[in-house]
């Protein structure tokens, strides 16, 4: 997250690191959300067939044990069928991964709310991404988990020529814009978003920046709208 702050601890008990084995270590590759018991939901662009992952809840600073982490395998990962790593544009970007068994829930590991199909956000409401990405575009890596606010940007502004263009489709969410942005790592982490019911809801899950800068200006984070996937999503969440 580019322009971000530390999260207080534990302040989205949905966010998980997913993890890549490299030799006989793991590390960080992607964000992602509990979105039920068993299930975490990320980009479809951070799975590559043949690697090995494991999730970690409850996590917060990765340079310490803090004793609220709990490290899950993955059972089963369903990208999405249209999903295509070539095409990065036509969306679709999402991939669900079955825990082998459902973590402890507690203050620092929760489930977080999906919206209502077809919900879409009005310009300019303000939402939070959260994530370990890059703190700026080739920089490090933050220990802490770091969030920020942005605007959400309507269909119509980040469709303009001048910002996304036809890139941007309506399956997706944009948010931020100038000063906040994601950054490589924050990939499949969520958009998080207040509801009337004061509940969290994940609007989106983080897809793709400018490949020139992670916060170009008119090219605000685009996020895949998770409203236009709830049949997909309940499909799998429910049957596999
Ligand atoms: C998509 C991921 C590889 C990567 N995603 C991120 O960094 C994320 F955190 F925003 F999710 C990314 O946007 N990387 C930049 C460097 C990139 O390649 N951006 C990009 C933007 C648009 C398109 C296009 F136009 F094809 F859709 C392709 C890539």
């Amino acid at each position: 997250v580019v322009n971000g702050v530390d999260a207080r601890p534990h302040s989205w008990p949905w966010q998980i690191s997913l993890q890549v084995q490299h030799g006989s270590r793991f590390h960080h590759t992607c964000g992602g959300m509990l979105v039920a018991p068993r299930w975490v939901l990320t980009a479809g662009h951070c799975i590559w067939p043949g690697d090995v992952y494991r999730v970690v809840l409850g996590e917060h600073d990765m340079s310490l044990q803090e004793g609220t982490e709990q490290i899950r395998d993955i059972l089963r990962i369903v990208v999405h069928p249209e999903w295509d790593i070539d095409h990065v544009a036509n969306g679709n970007d999402l991939a669900l991964l079955k825990l082998d068994k459902s973590p402890i829930m507690n203050d620092s590991v929760g489930v977080a709310c999906l919206p209502q199909a077809g919900e879409i956000l009005a310009h300019g409401t303000h939402c939070f991404i959260s994530g370990w990405g890059n703190l700026y575009t080739h920089g490090p890596m933050p220990d802490i988990l770091q969030q920020a606010s942005l605007p959400v940007v309507e269909h119509g502004v980040c469709s303009r020529s001048d910002w996304w263009g036809h890139i941007v489709k309506t399956t997706m969410v944009c948010a931020g814009g100038d000063v906040v942005s994601a950054c490589n790592g924050d990939s499949g982490g969520p958009l998080n978003c207040l509801g009337q019911d004061g509940r969290w809801y994940i609007q989106g899950v983080t897809s793709f920046v400018s490949s020139a800068v992670c916060n170009e200006v008119q090219k605000p984070t685009v996020f895949t709208r998770t409203s236009a996937f709830t049949e997909w999503l309940n499909e799998v969440i429910q049957n596999y």
